[in-house]
């Protein structure tokens, strides 16, 4: 990392250099909570190349609260009785759905691979990706944060930047957080949402006869991730000039976009079952295969992958097939529905048989196939 301010390379957008803004710190003995005014936070915000060391941890806080308080309202806001700002915010929903995330620096991202924003946004969709696998519509986030004292003012802009965007584009807000130093960045996010009135989709409810189906094409982060693994995202800007197939991976791995929405579409179809795809489907069929106590019994080549992941395999001389099956973090979803009631969209993988829990590939038993396991590494 050097001695660098985290988030000062130039290859991020973010502002080089450090001024004199030690003066200026927000002191945190003499500035109440509620006294942290406008002044203050446009005073840390217009100078991007302090540190969170000399800005303060309060003035940080101001910043992140302002910017959530200058979003339009989104559809969910009237389920906001008290927002970011004070003790703890305060939510009116009905039954509501909890998940939470934690991305560690250089376990989950790496700041010479992906932007503030990104980051942020990423964390963002993993965490309601958990929603959305319970047939839930995130509402709210509530953002946990930890970086050394070295992180700047503009690294953390974009990052809250990242973090508010990314729950607006799902309809949602954020609640509130909590900033502490440590020696490396940890963000955790926390997503709450409503089922409006939806029954929510469990792991343990697949049924023999049901059809497995998944909402949108794997392997594409995991291809993403070997070619950043290999070549780092320097060669960005040309692959995306050149429409090179790289480009298009290497995306979907920095920020993947699956649909959300389609949680709630397969809640409402009647998905027996359903969990989101961040370990690696061989991973998820296990663990929907043990909850449910039923064989799933999947066929390899149903499997969709997009193009991209293909041609990107064949460059590298990997196996594709491999990243669709065990390959992490793209969030698609995976479900168990009764035949015919598959939604629009999704892709048919396999079926449901009686139990005893198994997962089998093409008929052959997958113990050989592990995806992502935190701990192995
Ligand atoms: N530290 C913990 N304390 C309590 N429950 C936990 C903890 N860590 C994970 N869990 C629970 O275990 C289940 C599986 O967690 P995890 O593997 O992280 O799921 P996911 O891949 O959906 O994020 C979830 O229900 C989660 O809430
Ligand atoms: C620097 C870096 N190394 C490796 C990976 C790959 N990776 C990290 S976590 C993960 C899977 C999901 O991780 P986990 O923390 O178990 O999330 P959860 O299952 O709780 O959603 C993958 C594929 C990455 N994203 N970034
Ligand atoms: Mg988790």
């Amino acid at each position: 990392m050097g001695t660098e301010p985290l988030g000062g390379r130039p290859d991020h957008g973010v502002d080089h250099g450090r001024h004199d803004v030690g003066r200026h710190e927000v002191g945190r003995h003499e500035v109440g909570r509620h006294d942290v005014g406008r002044h203050e936070v446009d005073r840390s915000a217009a100078d991007r190349s302090g540190t969170l060391g000399e800005v303060g941890e309060r003035a940080i806080i101001a910043m992140f609260t302002s910017a959530v308080g200058h979003r339009p309202e989104s559809s969910s806001g009237s389920d906001i009785v008290i927002g970011s700002g004070d003790d703890a915010a305060v939510f009116d929903v009905g039954p509501t759905v909890i998940s939470t995330d934690t991305a560690v620096q250089d376990r989950h991202f790496r700041l010479e691979w992906s932007g503030a924003a990104q980051i942020g946004a990423r964390t963002v969709v993993q965490s309601a990706a958990d929603i959305a696998a319970m047939g839930g519509r995130t509402t709210g986030v509530v953002v946990a944060l930890a970086c050394p004292p070295q992180t700047t003012v503009g690294w953390l802009a974009d990052l809250n930047t990242g973090i508010v965007d990314a729950a607006h584009r799902l309809g949602a807000r954020v609640l509130g957080g909590d900033l502490v130093a440590a020696d490396e960045i940890v963000v955790s996010i926390t997503s709450v949402g409503a089922l409006d009135g939806l029954a929510p989709v469990t792991l343990s409810g697949a049924r023999a006869g049901d059809v497995l189906a998944v909402s949108g094409p794997l392997g594409t982060a995991a291809a993403g991730f070997a070619v950043v693994s290999r070549s780092g995202v320097a060669p960005m800007a040309r692959w995306q000039r050149d429409a090179d197939p790289r480009a298009t991976v290497v995306s979907a791995f920095l920020l993947p976009a699956p649909d959300l929405s389609q949680g709630v579409l397969a809640a409402r179809a009647g998905a027996h079952a359903m969990t989101d795809i961040s370990d690696g489907l061989v991973e998820e069929l296990r663990t929907m295969a043990s909850s449910s106590g039923v064989s799933l019994a999947v066929t390899g080549d149903a499997v969709p992958r997009c193009a991209e992941v293909d041609h990107v395999a064949a460059l590298l001389g990997a196996d594709a097939r491999t990243w669709a099956l065990t390959g992490g973090e793209d969030h698609e979803l995976l479900a168990s529905f009764a035949p015919g009631a598959v939604p629009p969209g999704w892709t048919e993988i396999g079926e449901v048989r009686p139990g005893p829990a198994r997962v089998t590939i093409d008929g052959a038993d997958i113990a050989g196939l592990s995806g992502w396991r935190a701990f192995d590494r």
